[in-house]
């Protein structure tokens, strides 16, 4: 009897893979093992005849592609959180449902968040370079020193699930405010995290540390150019592990530059990764990592597991576990 196709992008993490290939009696899996995406074209050719399409943030989801993949198609389900790579209406169109992995990474971006403040606050990126080049680069009173993060004020954008685990790995630094600007006060959470609901450009002017942790969308594409960086203190920190897109990337480099900031850590940058010899990577006051936000084994696995659910509700018209509303 003929099973309905669940079409893979990427090789998944060693369990959920274990767990894809044991699927065979309920779907047929074809799955392009590797690392790499697909190009485009191929890509269009492979989603041909699928039921459920399993892919990730590097993979355009379009109205291409859901006609590519034909009127049978029920569910996409990406793994990650955020889904700025999908045309939602497109989906919404043609009634095919989304699913995502919102929760089961939210700890391990909230780590990696705390790991680029403290690695911008200690300059660990010019530690790094010095260690590394050997010489005369060992304890020195004066040289290299960066800041602590008590008595000051913490600014998140967007207090949403990673936003608030943020705040509360970093309240026992010693922060004495937090601040945090969103579309709407999210009373609850702030409650719990002390935090105060001001204005983007408060938030700026009075933050030492400001972290963005918004998804990407029209309302937050380029909200991080040259006017924000205008507001921000001279001493501040921006981090960013959200999305690359949130940061207007030449006016970014054009404030570190002009010293309007001290640093800026991003997890997250347009393109992914940034060629080689990019200014923001060579600068001494911009470090840079590989969208690690959610790379730990065990948070990689869940995300598998939760995008392989996901599609098997959806072909199999159950409720998905994490549906986008679309
Ligand atoms: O960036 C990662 C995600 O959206 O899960």
């Amino acid at each position: 009897m003929s099973r309905p196709v669940l079409f893979v992008t990427r090789e998944l993490p060693e369990k959920a893979q274990q767990r894809l290939e044991n699927l065979t009696e309920e779907v047929e899996v074809r799955q392009h093992r590797s690392e790499e995406g697909l190009g485009r074209q191929q890509l269009l050719a492979e989603v041909r005849g699928a039921w459920g399409i399993i892919c990730v943030l590097d993979d355009t989801v379009d109205a291409e592609l859901v006609q590519a993949a034909g009127p049978q198609l029920r569910v996409v389900s990406t793994v990650s959180v955020g889904y700025d790579h999908v045309d939602t209406q497109a989906l919404k169109t043609q009634g095919v449902l989304l699913g995502h992995t919102p929760g089961v990474l939210t700890d391990a971006t909230a780590d990696t968040t705390v790991l680029l403040a403290l690695m911008a606050a200690r300059r660990a990126k010019e530690a790094l370079e010095r260690a590394a080049n050997g010489g005369s680069s060992g304890f020195s009173l004066t040289r290299g020193l960066g800041t602590q993060f008590g008595e000051q004020t913490l600014g998140i954008v967007g207090l949403g699930r990673i936003g608030s685990a943020v705040v509360s790995r970093l309240l026992p630094f010693g922060f004495t405010r937090v601040l945090y600007a969103a579309p709407r006060p999210q009373d609850k959470r702030a409650h719990a995290l002390n935090a105060q609901h001001v204005s983007l450009e408060t938030l700026l002017e009075s933050s030492d540390l400001v972290c963005i942790c918004c998804p990407l969308n029209p309302q937050t594409t380029g909200l991080f150019g040259s006017q924000a960086f205008a507001r921000m203190r001279r001493s501040a920190i921006l981090v960013n592990s959200a999305r690359g897109a949130v940061v207007d990337h030449d006016a970014l480099l054009d404030a570190l530059d002009r010293r309007l900031i001290a640093h800026a850590a991003l997890d997250v940058t347009v393109p992914e990764p940034l060629p080689a010899g990019h200014p923001l990577l060579t600068h001494p006051h911009c470090t840079v990592l590989p969208h690690i936000g959610s790379a730990t084994e065990q948070t990689r696995a869940a995300m598998a597991n939760l995008a392989i659910d996901n599609a098997l509700d959806g072909i199999f018209a159950r409720p998905l576990k994490a549906k986008v509303d679309l």
